[in-house]
């Protein structure tokens, strides 16, 4: 796809999760994975644009969305020790709410056609929709310093309001 390997360019949309901007506590090897495409992602981006690839490199982190992934947390195999920790996850899927795929889809498409976006973060929530991690501001850590201290519901209505100019 490159254009230094004779390629025409294109874009790359890696998957990553909201597991990967917010600590998921019952699932620290995927919130480690989810983390890592996003360093992957930015760090590729960043690279694409200076050795001029003609590739544009982004990622997406939806919330909970309504696939049989969800259902993996019902197994022990999967949860490991942790599964004795899966009603909160359940508690987090009813306050922030699932997505169905098609939202995700629209992610996707709005990526493809909007050829200024590499390196962006897109996230997809059931509150806030389709919107991009900010990271000239240091609003992750606020993010997840209220999130980290609230219940989920609480939390979403604080960051929003922290939001409003
Ligand atoms: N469902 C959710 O709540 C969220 C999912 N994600 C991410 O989205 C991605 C897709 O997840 P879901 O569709 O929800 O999971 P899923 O488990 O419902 O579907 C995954 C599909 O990929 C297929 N698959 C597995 N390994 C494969 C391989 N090596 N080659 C080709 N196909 C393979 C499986 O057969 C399955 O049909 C994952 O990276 C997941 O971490 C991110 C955020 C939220
Ligand atoms: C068992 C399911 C396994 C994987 C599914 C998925 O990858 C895991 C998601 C883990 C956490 C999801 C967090 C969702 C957060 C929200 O929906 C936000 O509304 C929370 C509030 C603020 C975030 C800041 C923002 O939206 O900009």
């Amino acid at each position: 796809m490159s254009r230094a390997c004779g390629g025409n360019g294109g874009v790359i949309i890696n998957v990553s999760s909201m597991a990967g901007l917010m600590p998921a506590p019952q699932q620290p090897v995927y919130t480690a994975t989810k983390c890592g495409v996003i360093g992957f992602t930015r760090a590729m981006a960043e690279t694409s644009k200076r050795e001029n690839y003609g590739v544009r490199i982004n990622t997406m982190c939806p919330a909970f969305v309504n696939t049989p992934i969800l259902k993996t947390i019902d197994e022990e195999e999967n949860m490991g020790k942790y599964f004795k920790d899966r009603d909160a996850i359940r508690k987090m899927m009813s306050n922030f709410g699932i997505l169905e795929p098609a939202a995700v889809a629209d992610g996707l498409m709005k990526i493809i056609e909007d050829e200024t976006l590499n390196g962006a973060v897109m996230k997809i929530t059931k509150t806030k929709g389709i919107h991009f991690e900010d990271y000239a501001t240091g609003y992750l850590q606020e993010v997840q310093e209220v999130v980290m201290r609230k219940d989920p519901e609480e939390a979403n209505e604080e960051v929003t309001e922290s939001r409003k100019c």
